[in-house]
C-alpha cells in the first residue's frame, strides 16, 4: 500500500510518516508541494492522498483538486475549515478532513487508513426503493470504498443475501413496498447472526419509536434521514467495528489458539445436542479421533517450535482434506477430531484411510528440516435407533484409537 503525504510541514510530515510505517504495512512519499505532489501523482499509483490545505505554492486547497482529479482518495488536513470550506470539500468528494489539533488527529487519520483498506473487501447491501437515496448511499460508501450492491425492494434483498457469499453489512430503509424494512431485518436475522452481519435501519419518517423499533427487530444502529455525511460514515464505522469486535470474542471462544480449527467447546456446543436426535433418526453419522504418533519425539528431539508448526501443518491438511464437508477440532495435545455427518462406519474409515495414507506420504518441512510423520485413528459410527451421546461416541472412538497405537500405529480401527 503507498501513500502520498502532500504537506509542508516538515514535522507534520515526520510525525504522519513514522505513524503510518510504524502501524501499517505501506510506504510513504512526501511531497511538500504542489509541484511534486502532481510529479509523484504521475509516477506512482497511490492507494490514499493525505493533504494539506494550504501550501506555499497552493494556498486555496489546489492539493485536493489536483489528488481528487488524478482519481486518489483524499483526505484533507486543515488547521481551521469554515462551513462553506467544509460542505465544498465533501461535495468535491474527499473521503473525510482532520483538523491538525493533536496527536490524536493523527491516530485519526491513521486508523481511518486502516479502515479503508479494510473496507475494500468488505460487501455492503443497500435496501432502498428509491434509486435517489440509494444513489446518495452508494456514493458515501463507495468514497470510503466499500463494495456496494444494490436491491430495489426487500424482496430482492433477500434474494440477494442468499445469492452474494460474505455481506457484512446491511442498510435497510422502512419504508418500501411489499417487504418493508422490518420485515426485512427480521428475516435476515433468521438467517445471520450478529456475528456474521450487521444491519443499519434508515427511515425519513419522523416516528420517534422508529429507532427503538428498528433495533429491538434485530437491527445494530439506526439512521434519521436526511443525515450528514460525517453522521453515516460514523455510523458506519461504528456498527462495523463492533462486529469485527464480536468476530473476534467468537473466534476466541470457538477456536483453537494454535491452529484455528474448531475447539472441543465448539464441537460440544454443535453435536452434543445433535448425536442423540441423529441416532434417533437412525441418520449415518461417524466420529473419528485422530493422534500423531510419537510426537512427543517432534517436541524432544526438534523444540516446542517445530511440534507447534507440525500441529498447525496438520490441521490444516485436515481442514483442507476434509473441512469443506465435515467439522475438524482440536481437543487439546495432538490430538483431533472430525465429525462425519451423512457417512456410515464403511465410508468413514475408507475417507480416514485415504487421509492416513496421504499423511504418511507427505513430508513435514520446516526450512531444512523433513519430517516424516504417521497418525493413527480410531473410528466409530453412530448405530441405528441408539441413543448414544457425543460422550459415548468419542470414548468408543479413543478405544478404537488404543487399539490402532497398540496394534502398531499409522493406521484406523474402526469400533465394533
Ligand atoms: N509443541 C507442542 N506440543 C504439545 C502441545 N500440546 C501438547 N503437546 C505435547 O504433545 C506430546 C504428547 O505426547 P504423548 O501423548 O506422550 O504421545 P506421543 O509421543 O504422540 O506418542 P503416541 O501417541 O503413543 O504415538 C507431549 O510431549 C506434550 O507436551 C502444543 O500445543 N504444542
Amino acid at each position: 500500500m503507498r501513500i502520498l503525504v502532500v504537506e509542508d510541514s516538515s514535522v507534520a510530515a515526520r510525525i504522519l510518516k513514522h505513524m503510518l510505517t510504524h502501524q501499517l504495512e505501506c510506504s510513504i512519499d512526501v511531497a511538500p508541494d504542489l509541484a511534486s505532489a502532481a510529479a509523484l501523482l504521475a509516477k506512482h499509483d497511490y492507494f490514499v492522498a493525505i493533504c494539506d490545505l494550504n501550501l506555499p505554492d497552493a494556498p486555496g486547497g489546489e492539493s485536493v483538486e489536483l489528488v481528487l482529479g488524478n482519481q486518489t482518495p483524499c483526505i484533507v488536513l486543515t488547521g481551521s475549515l469554515d462551513a462553506q470550506q467544509r460542505r465544498r470539500l465533501l461535495q468535491m468528494g474527499i473521503v473525510d478532513y482532520v483538523y491538525k489539533e493533536n496527536r490524536y488527529s493523527y491516530e485519526y487519520v491513521v486508523k481511518l487508513i486502516a479502515t479503508l483498506a479494510r473496507n475494500r473487501h468488505t460487501k455492503v447491501l443497500v435496501a432502498d426503493d428509491s434509486a435517489l437515496s440509494r444513489k446518495f448511499v452508494r456514493n458515501l460508501l463507495e468514497l470510503h470504498l466499500f463494495e456496494v450492491i444494490e436491491a430495489e425492494n426487500g424482496a430482492r434483498a433477500l434474494e440477494l443475501l442468499d445469492a452474494v457469499s460474505g455481506i457484512r453489512l446491511l442498510i435497510a430503509d422502512y419504508n418500501m413496498p411489499g417487504i418493508d424494512g422490518f420485515e426485512l431485518i427480521l428475516r435476515a436475522r433468521e438467517k445471520f447472526s450478529r456475528e456474521e452481519m450487521a444491519i443499519i435501519g434508515l427511515s425519513n419518517d419522523t416516528d420517534e419509536t422508529l429507532t427503538a423499533r428498528f433495533i429491538k427487530n434485530g437491527a445494530n444502529d439506526f439512521l434519521q434521514k436526511p443525515f450528514v455525511h460525517e453522521e453515516f460514515h460514523c455510523r458506519v464505522s461504528n456498527t462495523l467495528e463492533s462486529l469485527e469486535m464480536v468476530r473476534q470474542l467468537w473466534e476466541q471462544a470457538n477456536l483453537d489458539y494454535l491452529t484455528s480449527v474448531y475447539n472441543r467447546r465448539f464441537f460440544f456446543n454443535r453435536f452434543s445436542q445433535q448425536v442423540p436426535v441423529l441416532g434417533q433418526q437412525g441418520a449415518s453419522f461417524s466420529l473419528a479421533v485422530l493422534d500423531i504418533d510419537f510426537f512427543k519425539d517432534v517436541n524432544d528431539k526438534h523444540g516446542h517450535d517445530v511440534g507447534d508448526f507440525v500441529l498447525t501443518e496438520f490441521a490444516s491438511r485436515l481442514k483442507q482434506s476434509l473441512g469443506q464437508h465435515f467439522t475438524v477440532a482440536r481437543f487439546g495435545g495432538e490430538e483431533f477430531v472430525v465429525a462425519l455427518k451423512g457417512l456410515d462406519g464403511k465410508r468413514a474409515l475408507a475417507l480416514m484411510e485415504g487421509f492416513r495414507e496421504r499423511l504418511a506420504m507427505e513430508p513435514f518441512v520446516f526450512g531444512e528440516l523433513e519430517l516424516r510423520l504417521t497418525a493413527s485413528i480410531g473410528i466409530v459410527a453412530l448405530g441405528h435407533d441408539s441413543e448414544e451421546t457425543l460422550d459415548s461416541l468419542i470414548k468408543q472412538a479413543d478405544v478404537a484409537l488404543y487399539q490402532a497405537k497398540t496394534n502398531g500405529r499409522n493406521r484406523c480401527v474402526l469400533a465394533e
